[in-house]
């Protein structure tokens, strides 16, 4: 089974889990019989996770207390792999990965190149959604690293993924016999061929200097489709250098983009009106003229040598609502009062990360008229007789 990409019910031996330990704190984890997963609340046999559904809570109780400790067990999948794998490198995380394949609109159909590799988070996300991923890595032990992680992942060979020990800036991204490299490792590429057909049509570079590699793109993208290409940069120079290249070497469609995470409090807040604001000036106001008058009651008393007698505070009706604040609590969203949906954001963008600049390029741009009238068939086989074109305009579309 492949383990990021399919999925199963119940665990068993040999899975890797991701062990949810609390928000922060998620460890990936490979079952076997008989081993213990110990954490600071308790020690938790392999065993009782074994035969219990994926997502299942299991507890221990703590040592010398009448406490439980419990954890989640967790299937793996691209996203809580971001969240728990070691660190080697900076990575991407979600909410870069996700727009970044929705905006290059990565899908099956995509044959992607990714540099380099890193830490292999995003290589697991593109892994999920692509058709084939080609991704580089000039550091030697990163190299091995991600390699390894890759096969244990089922993503090599069985998988979509090939990992190539290259440095992309110098020797560029053609992949031939010989190179360090797992793609000619897969059976269904151990052909004759000399030099492996890349054809990518997503390309994403996670490098200091994309631009040195962009120039190497031609050789490997593909000539038939749209490519699109996204540069992930921590530094506004390096766009302003990466954009210089692009613009040389006939990309379009060129645009900068920047993800900021915000954090948005969503509440109701109480609707007020001018005439309770005026019912709580009256208010105040009355409460005021009360203790006013008893202070001078009570001040007449002592002067005139009166015995003293302790005059019982009057009574002053509870203020039933008050839409500032005091007086009777009222329960956000309580159906007797009127409401509106307020939203307070966070006051400092926490989240930058980097740049994206997006880029695309059509390499052969005369039509395949044999290819349009496939397209067109095969459109006429789902699409409703009336909702496709006349023949004139076929005619005509073809010839546009
Ligand atoms: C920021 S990390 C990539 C993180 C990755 N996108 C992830 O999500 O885990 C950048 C990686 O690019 C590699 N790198 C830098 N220059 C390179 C080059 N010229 N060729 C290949 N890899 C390179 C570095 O060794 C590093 O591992």
């Amino acid at each position: 089974m492949r383990q990021f990409s399919e999925y199963k019910d119940v665990i068993q031996a040999g899975d890797l889990v991701l062990i949810w330990i609390s928000r922060d704190n998620i460890k990936p984890v490979t079952i076997a019989t008989g081993a213990t997963f110990n954490t600071r609340y308790g020690s938790f046999p392999h065993d009782d996770m074994i035969g219990k559904p994926f997502g299942s809570q299991i507890a221990v109780r703590t040592r010398g207390s009448n406490k439980f400790g419990f954890v989640h067990v967790l299937q793996p999948t691209a996203e809580l792999w971001t969240l728990s794998l070691p660190h080697r490198t900076q990575i991407v995380y979600t909410p870069d990965s996700s727009y970044i394949m929705q905006r290059m609109q990565c899908s099956p159909h995509s044959r992607v190149i990714e540099a380099g590799t890193g830490s292999g988070s995003f290589s697991h996300a593109f892994a999920r959604t692509a058709g084939y991923v080609f991704s580089y890595e000039f550091h030697k032990m990163r190299y091995e690293q991600a390699r390894q992680e890759f096969e244990e992942h089922d993503l090599l060979r069985d998988g979509n993924l090939a990992i190539t020990h290259r440095d992309v800036c110098q020797d560029g991204f053609s992949i031939k016999k010989g190179d360090t490299t797992t793609f000619f490792d897969h059976e269904q590429f151990s052909g004759q061929q000399e030099l492996a057909q890349v054809d990518a049509n997503v390309v994403f570079l996670d490098l200091p200097a994309p631009w040195d590699a962009i120039p190497h793109l031609d050789k490997v993208i593909s000539q038939d489709s749209k490519v699109s290409l996204c540069c992930f940069s921590p530094c506004i120079e390096q766009v302003d250098k990466t954009l210089e290249v692009l613009e040389k070497k006939g990309w379009t469609e060129v645009e900068m983009v920047e993800i900021q995470g915000r954090q948005y409090e969503s509440r109701r807040q109480m609707v007020r009106r001018l005439d309770d604001a005026l019912q709580r000036l009256r208010d105040v106001k009355e409460r005021k003229q009360v203790g006013v008058e008893r202070r001078k009651r009570m001040f007449n008393k002592l002067i005139s040598d009166e015995e003293e007698t302790f005059e019982e505070r009057p009574e002053t009706p509870k203020t039933q609502y008050n839409p500032f604040g005091k007086g009777s609590r009222v329960k956000e969203g309580d159906l007797n009062f009127q409401w509106k949906e307020v939203s307070k954001v966070e006051a400092e963008v926490k989240s930058h990360t980097s740049y994206l600049t997006f880029a695309s390029k059509i390499v052969r741009k005369t039509r395949d008229e044999k290819l349009a009238a496939k397209a067109f068939a095969e459109v006429q086989d789902v699409v409703p007789e009336s909702a496709l074109p006349s023949k004139r305009e076929k005619k005509r579309l073809l010839k546009s």
